[in-house]
């Protein structure tokens, strides 16, 4: 999975690495413990436990390093923790949108060769949880790499 870049940053690289990755993702549970709609998922709020992992997971789809493979168990313990939960259409969106909010709190770079690789991501990372937790699902992809996303068709503007 991901295409090779070799010439380019990583999406990692280009947002400002493990620390801006975890503002983002402490932005965003920032915003879910608030939301009506996001909070029931977490009940007593986001751990910090949770918000390593994800950031660990995060860091690792934008291109650096791949810690979530190496120590936190990879595509199948994220596939484990999404099973079931049962997430709405409109519980996913809000899911979405609420990511794209996080990324402008969090300062991550705005120029919209990111913001489109990184709402790529988004949609399709969304799509499948929300596929992978309808409830007594029996068709999932039980094993896979964890994901590497790139730029796509809009590479960043270098000058
Ligand atoms: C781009 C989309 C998504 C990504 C990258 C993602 C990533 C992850 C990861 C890596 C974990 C496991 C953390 C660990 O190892 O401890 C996790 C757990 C979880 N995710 Fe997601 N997720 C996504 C979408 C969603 C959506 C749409 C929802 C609900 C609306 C959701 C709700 C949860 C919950 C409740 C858990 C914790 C479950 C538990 O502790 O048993 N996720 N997510």
């Amino acid at each position: 999975m991901g295409v090779q870049e070799p010439d380019l940053p990583t999406l990692h690289e280009w947002a400002g690495g493990d620390h801006a990755v975890r503002r983002l993702i402490d932005a965003f549970y920032d915003r879910v413990e608030a939301d009506e709609l996001l909070s029931p998922f977490f009940p007593g709020g986001v751990s910090e436990h949770h918000r390593d992992h994800v950031t660990a997971w995060w860091a690792e789809v934008l291109g650096g390093p791949t810690r979530y493979t190496d120590e936190l168990g990879g595509y199948e313990r994220m596939l484990a923790h999404h099973r079931d939960l049962d997430i709405s259409p409109t519980q996913r969106y809000r899911f979405a949108s609420t990511m794209s909010l996080a990324a402008d709190d969090a300062g991550l770079p705005d120029d919209p060769e990111f913001r489109a690789a990184f709402v790529g991501y988004v949609e399709w990372g969304t799509r499948l949880a929300m596929h992978n937790a309808r409830p007594g699902a029996d068709d999932l992809t039980e094993h896979a790499p964890v994901p590497r996303w790139g730029w796509g068709v809009a590479p960043p503007w270098l000058g």
